[in-house]
């Protein structure tokens, strides 16, 4: 009798019915999701394709190459008189309200509890799945504490490490020029210059190690596109089979870095006990020392598992290596592109090979560094004008009973998404005049300016506005660090190592300058950068 029913059944089983199956349970799952998501209020104005089921399915749709021009809409219309208003987002994302530049102090200055970036991130990311279940927020709030205080003492090894990098990629041919592909040339900087402050040393010169960690960082992307297509309920029974790949990165990574955090939490254990031989020992500076400073500091027996230790480098690996990948990628090309009547790249060269005479140990200081204040001002412009993404700042609303904004009067639940508007804000002539001119030296002339009068035309208050046109200074107008007490806590670091690549390439090499910057393609918020863009350039006599 079983045996003839699961006969029937199999038989009943034909194509068409199971892929129609799949199409009714996708939907229903889709329309479960949608009833999951908050509602805003019918006051704040919209951008898309229109509301109800069929305007909400467009905007998933539309979401893939519409998004830009949504947003760019939405400024016009609503940002510049001051309103927010909704944009919409991918199938298993809530719609985001993007917040207005006057209300980016009330959006930052919620405490963590009601208004958060951690489960904003989180979300974007599904960190939960893809980060293999570790808590960054351990990771992060060590970085915040450990790194701008540790990077004096750090600049003389990111500067071999930026020079031998530099040296292997670029070559020592003085006589041919030599073909690049510019994007993997970045990649053979960043990751090894970038491990040096999270690993040390010794594993940043691992390639195998390295490359498991970028293999894990593009596996987070794919990743992220993938899952945004799946409705959020689903997410539980198809993400672990989708992150599958990141375990695998995981893995291989952890038993390359294992027995050196082993040799750490020994070496330190004999230091703290007072051990003779320990006397002159100090352990080298880097995020897995202050991991475990950190997690001994809150008596968190957890955070010194060698395991644990391992992937709460993940989380700070994926910030930092992309990031600065396309950053630097970026940069180059704006300045390769740039107006040749400027001949940018001998300024720039100029001033790096006289403020470095100026060192005395043939190694860059924090001193020196900070007067490169073209080189600063290039990549704080690049920065401005070529940005990776549509916003870079994203909040969730963790508020039990939501939050209120008194300004427009308007009331959002629990689970909704705020977010920044970067490109609006970067090209409005209202702040930056041409703002869709690359100007390598728009931030450098005021204060060249200011720096060339006699000390007593000096006044104190305009000294700190000028500082302020420094790379890493953010604002509501300047927000690829976003802004806040979440803004990027690597911005320090990455403003001295991009400033010495920039430094070094100038110096030591000829790049040859290019007719026409390879335009970017966008998919959402998201860019993909060209790739494939290669330039030419020749070693120095
Ligand atoms: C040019 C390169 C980089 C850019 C453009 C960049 C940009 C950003 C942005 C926009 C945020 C979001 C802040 C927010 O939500 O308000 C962020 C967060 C963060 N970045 Fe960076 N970043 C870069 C490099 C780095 C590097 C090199 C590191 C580590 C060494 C790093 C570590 C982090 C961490 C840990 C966070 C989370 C901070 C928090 O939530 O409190 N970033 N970054």
């Amino acid at each position: 009798m079983t045996a003839s029913l699961s006969l029937l059944l199999l038989e009943s089983l034909t194509a068409g019915r199971i892929a129609l199956a799949i199409l009714i349970f996708t939907v229903s799952s889709f329309i479960v999701d949608f009833t999951w998501k908050p509602r805003y209020p019918s006051s704040i104005p919209r951008v898309g394709f229109g509301g109800g089921i069929i305007g909400t399915f467009r905007n998933w749709i539309g979401y893939v190459t519409h998004f830009n021009a949504w947003v760019e809409e939405g400024y016009e219309k609503y940002t510049k008189n001051d309103r927010a208003y909704v944009v919409p987002s991918a199938p298993s994302r809530p719609q985001e309200i993007v917040v207005p530049r006057s209300q980016t102090s009330w959006l930052l200055e919620f405490p963590d509890r009601d208004v958060s970036s951690q489960e904003a991130h989180d979300d974007l990311l599904h960190g939960h799945f893809q980060f293999l279940k570790t808590n960054d927020h351990f990771p992060i709030t060590t970085l915040h504490k450990h790194l701008a205080r540790n990077l004096v003492g750090l600049l003389p090894g990111i500067q071999e490490d930026v020079h031998e990098c530099i040296d292997k990629t670029f070559g020592t041919d003085t006589e041919n020029w030599k073909t690049l592909n510019l994007w993997e040339a970045w990649l053979s900087i960043v990751p090894q210059v970038t491990n040096r402050v999270l690993v040390g040393k010794e594993t940043c010169h691992n390639k195998a190690f390295t490359d498991s960690q970028v293999a894990f960082a593009d596996t987070v992307v794919r990743n992220s596109f993938i899952l945004n297509m799946f409705p959020k309920i689903l997410h539980p029974v198809v993400a672990p089979f989708i992150v599958t790949p990141n375990w695998w990165h995981w893995r291989k990574s952890f038993r390359m870095v294992r027995p050196l955090i082993e040799q750490r939490q020994r070496d330190m254990a004999h230091k703290a006990a007072g051990h003779p031989d320990y006397d002159a020992w100090e352990p080298e500076e880097c995020l897995i020392t202050w991991l475990i400073r950190q997690a001994q500091a809150d008596g968190c027996a957890d955070g010194l598992d060698p395991a644990v230790i391992s992937k709460s480098l993940l989380p700070i690996e994926f910030a930092a290596i992309h990031t600065t990948v396309i950053t630097g990628h970026n940069l180059i090309l704006d300045l390769l592109s740039a107006d040749p009547k400027e001949n940018i790249m001998d300024v720039l060269k100029e001033e790096a090979s006289r403020v470095f005479s100026e060192e005395k140990t043939g190694y860059w200081t924090k001193t020196g560094l900070s007067r490169l204040h073209r080189v600063d001002s290039a990549i704080r412009e690049s920065m401005r004008f070529s940005h990776f993404a549509t916003a870079l700042t994203h909040r969730k609303v963790t508020a039990k009973d939501g939050i209120t904004n008194s300004k427009e009067g308007w009331h959002v639940p629990y689970g909704s998404y705020l977010m920044i508007d970067l490109a609006g804000t970067h090209h409005d002539p209202g702040i930056y005049p041409e703002p869709n001119k690359f100007d390598p030296l728009r931030f450098s002339r005021e204060r060249e300016e200011f720096e060339a009068r006699p000390q007593d035309q000096k006044d104190p208050e305009e000294a700190l506005r000028v500082k302020r046109l420094g790379m890493v200074t953010t604002s509501d107008t300047y927000l690829p660090f976003s802004h806040g007490r979440h803004a990027c806590p690597g911005r320090f670091f990455v403003a001295h190592e991009l400033k010495m690549i920039l430094a070094y390439l100038v110096q030591t090499y000829e790049i040859k300058p290019i007719a026409e910057r390879p335009k970017p393609i966008w998919i959402g918020q998201t860019i993909v950068p060209p790739i494939d863009a290669k330039i030419e350039v020749r070693r120095r006599k």
